[in-house]
């Protein structure tokens, strides 16, 4: 009976070793000579997959090195070209017709709330979110951003053990109030959405998918009609139930990026001397320079977003370092990723510091930095971001002393789980304290 047992088992694995023989010549086979080189791994169809999910940046590190900046990496059974140079992205972005967006974007939501959306609707739905976000209401938003933040900041200010949880429950009350008004109790979403922020980025997580239903009905619960806040302009198109659901639920994503974003900016500029006095010196002025030059700093050190397009041909593109061409085959996937040339020596002069000066120096149109994306899928809230963070850090550092405490090497480390998927949270908590200053606002 064992060896039956025996010579059965060895019959499958050798059944599977063929398919998983056949499998890798397949798709090594049609290799052509301008392709990118490709790396696919020791595990048969799951590739590079994992060591992808596991380390994302290590995984970047180490194919950059073998390959340079352009290279293909197998995971679960597709393969997926990167781009590391980011003066080649704007000929990705221009190249439109051959290299979408949509169809990733419907794939992604999809796993992210297991709804699938109707073929098209994922358009209908950015395009009704891109006009909603003209600056008229993007105005309008941020103003009723900073008196919601302001009432918060005058009133008894909850205890909190570390300043990115104070951040988090600060921002994510005034904002959504800015979104959906006063009728709207943020209190009762907040330890929702900090689960779900702690999942996210695992877009296939059961568990992100049950909390955004969660999230967004409860919204929805309170507010019925959506008589105030930002949303009515939106809303004058007139959504179906459905599509409501998922427009609520990219406004709420995009705040895991800008209470992130708030963290370090506050984080930074609170722990760099010359930061902080530049920034509190324009604070008593009409003049806006330093916050905003240290957002865009915070923004370099810590965003870590990719831009991702979908070859809907077999086509061709050059990299402007060194002139090359590759060329990536129909159904593959396109990544964008400037990590790499955040921190390059050649330059930035402190790549590895913030230094706020990074932006002073230097024409910012000829720095490769993209964190908003790009071509048809650049960022519709990135002025509302921008505008929120300058407002969170002026307010803060308005009304209070804010002391960090024991600052060590660990404060300034981020936490790279979220690496990919937007702005990387700390990962240690900093003990700060508040002393409310004397000041008219
Ligand atoms: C610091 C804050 C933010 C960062 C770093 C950020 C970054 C990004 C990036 C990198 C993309 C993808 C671009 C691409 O694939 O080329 C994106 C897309 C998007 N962002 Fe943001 N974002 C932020 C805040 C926001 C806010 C506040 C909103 C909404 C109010 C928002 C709404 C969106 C939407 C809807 C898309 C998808 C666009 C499309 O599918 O065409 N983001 N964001």
């Amino acid at each position: 009976m064992d060896s039956l047992v025996q010579l059965i088992t060895l019959a499958c694995l050798l059944v599977a070793w063929h398919f998983i023989t056949l499998a890798r010549k397949t798709s090594k086979r049609s290799k052509g000579a301008s392709e990118p080189p490709v790396e696919y791994g020791w595990i048969p169809f799951i590739g590079m997959g994992l060591n992808y999910i596991l380390d994302t940046k290590r995984t970047l590190d180490k194919m950059n090195k073998k390959y340079g900046d352009c290279f293909t990496l197998y995971m679960g059974g597709q393969r997926v070209t990167f781009i590391m140079d980011h003066a080649s992205f704007a000929g990705i972005w221009k190249n439109k017709d051959n290299l979408t967006f949509e169809g990733l974007a419907e794939e992604m939501l999809a796993k992210a709330t297991n709804h699938r959306v109707a073929p098209g609707h994922y358009h209908a739905m950015i395009t009704l979110e891109r006009k909603a976000l003209n600056l008229a209401n993007v105005t309008a938003t941020a103003r009723s951003f900073q008196s919601h933040l302001f009432k918060v900041l005058k009133s008894a200010m909850p205890v909190h053990p570390g300043l990115y949880q104070f951040t988090s429950e600060l921002f994510f009350h005034s904002s959504i109030k800015a979104f959906y008004g006063e009728v709207i109790d943020p209190s009762q979403l907040f330890d929702d959405f900090r689960k779900f922020d702690k999942t996210h980025w695992k877009l296939s997580s059961k568990a992100a998918q049950t909390l955004m239903m969660k999230i967004t009905n409860n919204l929805l619960s309170q507010v019925p009609t959506l008589q105030s806040g930002l949303t009515p302009s939106i809303f004058h198109e007139r959504l179906p139930a459905r599509a409501l659901n998922d427009f609520l639920l990219i406004f709420i994503g995009a705040n895991s990026n800008t209470i992130a974003a708030n963290y370090w900016a506050l984080f930074f500029i609170l722990s760099d001397k010359d930061a902080a006095t530049a920034v509190r010196s324009e604070l008593e002025s009409i003049k806006y320079n330093s916050p905003k030059l240290s957002i865009s700093e915070t923004i370099r050190m810590r965003s870590s977003s990719q831009s991702t397009r979908l070859a809907e041909k077999n086509c061709e593109f050059t990299l402007q370092k060194t002139g090359k061409v590759f060329s990536v085959r129909k159904g593959d996937t396109v990544i964008l990723d400037g990590s790499k040339d955040l921190f390059d020596e050649a330059v930035w002069e402190t790549p590895r510091q913030f230094n706020y000066k990074h932006f002073l120096e230097n024409d910012v149109r000829k720095l490769p930095f993209s964190p908003f994306g790009g071509g048809i899928s650049l960022c519709p809230g990135r002025i509302l971001a921008r505008m929120e963070i300058t407002i969170f850090v002026a307010e803060m550092m308005r009304e209070f002393d804010v002391t960090l405490e024991n600052v060590t090497k660990d404060s300034f480390e981020p936490d790279m789980a979220r690496f990919a998927f937007g702005f990387l949270e700390p990962k240690n908590e900093v003990k700060f304290s508040l002393k409310r200053r004397d000041v008219e606002v």
